[in-house]
């Protein structure tokens, strides 16, 4: 399924044929750089599109995240489980040969994103392209602007209006938990210790069984706590509407993913995307689209990085 659509959000920096004449090839070049990375690494589509949130919701869809260095997004804590810079990084090297200084690190990273999706099953979506790079990466400015599993659904609701986007967008791109993986102390607040050092539910939210699988799989020490489990016990590999059939059967991985159920208005858009997958996919492509145009930058605040870890000196 191809879905192309363009509201209010997309930026006028933006367009569909954006690198038509100067490099009519990038979309293939970074298509099969995600395709082949994937097939070697499955975990890889997971972790581009979280990699694409985490950049758009901090200073915008600028690349900022892929800075290297001190006190940079990317060496912030929040950031430390990120992954797939390499699989950006491979892809701009084999831009750069064909089409020298003229495709952003940002554009990668969206497109990159959105052919992890259809990768693994999702829509196809056609986006527009001409991000440019950011200047500013600051650790500093990760963590007002990134939501935690902790979060309230109100604090996350407000997080992401900032951002432009809906309270219904937020049911939807939480659907991205249909693929990849969580540590497990990325949901240890369900749980505590108790005085044997083993893992006990405290979150009476969340299902006794798959909470019992949780236990087992992440082990009874804290040193266990880098181990990973799939968000979507469903599917993991898979982006199809899963994750809300699990949501509803009270196995939803994150705090975040289950306080969805909680307002009237929230688990109607759970119900509805659990019953429909087409429903799932039409919305999804839509915030997709407003995901991936946030905060565009222009010529002046922004440039074409030759590297995407290095800000142009
Ligand atoms: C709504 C609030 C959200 C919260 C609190 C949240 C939190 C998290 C956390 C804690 C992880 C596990 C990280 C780890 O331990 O390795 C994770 C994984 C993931 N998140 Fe979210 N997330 C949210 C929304 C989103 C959105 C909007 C997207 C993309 C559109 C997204 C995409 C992903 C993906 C694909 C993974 C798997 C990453 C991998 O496999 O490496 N998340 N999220
Ligand atoms: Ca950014
Ligand atoms: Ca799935």
């Amino acid at each position: 399924m191809l879905l192309s659509l363009c509201f209010s959000t997309c930026s006028s920096e933006l367009a569909f044929d954006f690198y038509a004449g100067s490099c009519p090839l990038v979309e293939t070049m970074v298509k099969d750089t995600v395709r082949a990375a994937s097939l070697h690494d499955p975990t890889v589509p997971g972790k581009l599109l979280r990699l694409l949130f985490h950049d758009c919701f901090v200073e915008g869809c600028d690349g900022s995240v892929l800075v290297q260095g001190n006190d940079t997004e990317r060496s912030d804590p929040a950031n430390a489980s990120l992954g797939g810079f390499e699989v950006i990084e491979a892809a701009k090297n084999v831009v750069e040969t064909f089409c020298p200084a003229t495709v952003s690190c940002a554009d990668i990273l969206a497109l990159a994103a959105r052919d992890s999706v259809e990768f693994t099953g999702g829509p196809g979506i056609e986006i527009p392209t001409g991000r440019k790079d950011g200047k500013i990466s600051l650790a500093s400015n990760v963590r007002p602007n990134i939501v935690d599993t902790s979060f309230t659904l109100s604090q996350m609701k407000h997080i992401f209006s900032a951002k432009g986007l809906s309270f219904d967008d937020l049911v939807t791109l939480s659907g991205a938990h249909t693929i990849g993986s969580a540590h497990c102390s990325a949901f240890s607040e369900r749980f505590k210790l108790d005085s044997k050092g083993k893992l006990k539910l405290i979150d009476t939210s969340l299902d006794r069984t798959y909470a019992a699988e949780l236990t087992q799989q992440c082990g009874t020490s804290q040193a266990q706590m880098s181990v990973k489990v799939n968000n979507d016990p469903g599917t993991p590999f898979v982006f199809d509407n899963q994750y809300y059939q699990m949501l509803l059967a009270h196995k939803g991985l994150f705090q975040s993913d289950a306080v969805l159920l909680n307002n009237a208005n929230s688990l109607k858009r759970v119900e509805e995307f659990a019953n429909d997958k087409n429903s799932f996919f039409e919305n999804w492509a839509e915030a997709f689209l407003k995901l991936a145009s946030i905060q565009v930058k222009t010529e002046e605040d922004g440039e074409i990085r030759r590297s995407c870890s290095v800000i142009n000196g």
